[in-house]
């Protein structure tokens, strides 16, 4: 759907080049919400505007649809273009004009007539539930409700693919989960590809299929959402990834401890086996869960807990063993056994 293949951005500053976008390929398939994380300056904003040509590549090639965007001229790349729609951070709306007059705004390039126009923007108002809204200003919505407005515009022309520049980064968590179901209910309604660039995990975990990181302008890792929850591969996605999912035991806790203290992942259906309560009956241990949680990535579950294991160093070695062969995925922070 969206191929983006050696893609370099340089900007040329104070006679110094800034090579914001280095060398990235990327596959984005039709119909997946894709999510590039990275911190301020990684290359995320550069990225996504040389997706629709805003910004010219320094090289490399874009194709969207099978159509390499980076060698169409002027006015195909006008058309084009429509079929990619953007929202940003701080929504860019027209301020002296009415929430209907916005969404008409890019009807109105595409040259559509006004009967069409009128019912077209119902129509998509209503899609982001702010039909009642259409008469009001801009200054009169609140941030959720400007997105919303901005959400409509940017399908006014049917567009197969949604770029979304830091679209809930000016919004407070509860407008962002909103707005981001809003975004997944359009991605399935209407089979649209949407690649969306933040700074905070918890929006690729709410929403993306898949994600890349960015670093100093290259794609440092990339894969499913879940594959790259359960096993960061990169430190700064391990970085990125305890912002959301946070598993740190005070030292003090830590001290007061004697027993074995290990992490286990479980991955899919093995949180929801009972490993936990089998390896009580089975080994002469006991066990005292210090932190826990299952979080429930793209609907599978990641279940995710740090214990302590009491009991004769033989029973815990076995014990452990017995966890390992059944989760694939433990942890011994601190050792006794
Ligand atoms: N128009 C420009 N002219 C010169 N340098 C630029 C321009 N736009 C971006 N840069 C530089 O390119 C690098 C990448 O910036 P970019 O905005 O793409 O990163 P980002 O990951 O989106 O960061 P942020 O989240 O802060 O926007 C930075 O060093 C930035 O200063």
């Amino acid at each position: 759907m969206i191929e983006i293949q050696q893609l370099t951005k340089e900007y040329k500053s104070n006679r110094t080049n800034i090579r914001a976008v280095n060398d990235v390929s990327l596959s984005i398939k039709k119909g997946e919400i894709f999510g590039i994380v990275g911190y301020s300056g990684a290359g995320k904003s550069s990225l996504l505007r040389c997706l629709n040509l805003l910004e010219k590549p320094t090289s490399g090639k874009v194709l969207v649809d099978g159509v390499e965007l980076t060698s169409l001229k002027a006015k195909e790349l006008r058309k084009a273009r429509q079929k990619i729609g953007m929202i940003f951070q701080h929504f860019h709306l027209v301020s002296s004009k009415t929430v209907a007059e916005n969404v008409a705004f890019s009807l109105k390039a595409a040259e559509e007539g006004k009967t069409k126009i009128k019912s077209r923007v119902e129509e998509l108002l209503k899609l982001v539930g702010l039909l009642d809204k259409k008469n009001d200003y801009p200054s009169q919505l609140s941030g959720g409700q400007k997105q919303r407005v901005g959400i409509a515009r940017a399908l006014a022309n049917n567009p197969t693919v949604l770029l979304c520049d830091e679209a809930t980064s000016a919004l407070d968590p509860s407008t962002t989960k909103t707005i981001l179901q809003l975004l997944k209910e359009i991605n399935q309604k209407l089979n649209l590809t949407i690649v969306l660039i933040t700074h905070e995990m918890e929006v690729v975990k709410e929403i993306c299929d898949r994600m890349a990181v960015m670093q100093d302008g290259r794609v440092v890792e990339e894969g499913s959402v879940y594959d790259i929850f359960s096993a960061p591969k990169q430190p700064l996605t391990k970085r990125f990834i305890e912002t959301v999912l946070k598993f740190d035991i005070p030292k003090n806790v830590l001290e007061r401890r004697e027993g074995e203290i290990i992490k286990i992942q479980f991955r899919g259906s093995i949180a929801e086996e009972a490993v936990v309560s089998d390896v009580f009956q089975k080994f002469k241990v006991k066990g005292n869960i210090l932190h826990g949680k299952i979080e429930y990535i793209q609907d599978i579950p990641l279940g995710i807990f740090v214990m302590e294991i009491t009991g004769e160093p033989s029973e815990i070695k076995a014990a452990i063993e017995f966890i390992k062969v059944r989760t694939q995925s433990l942890e011994v922070l601190r050792g006794v056994a």
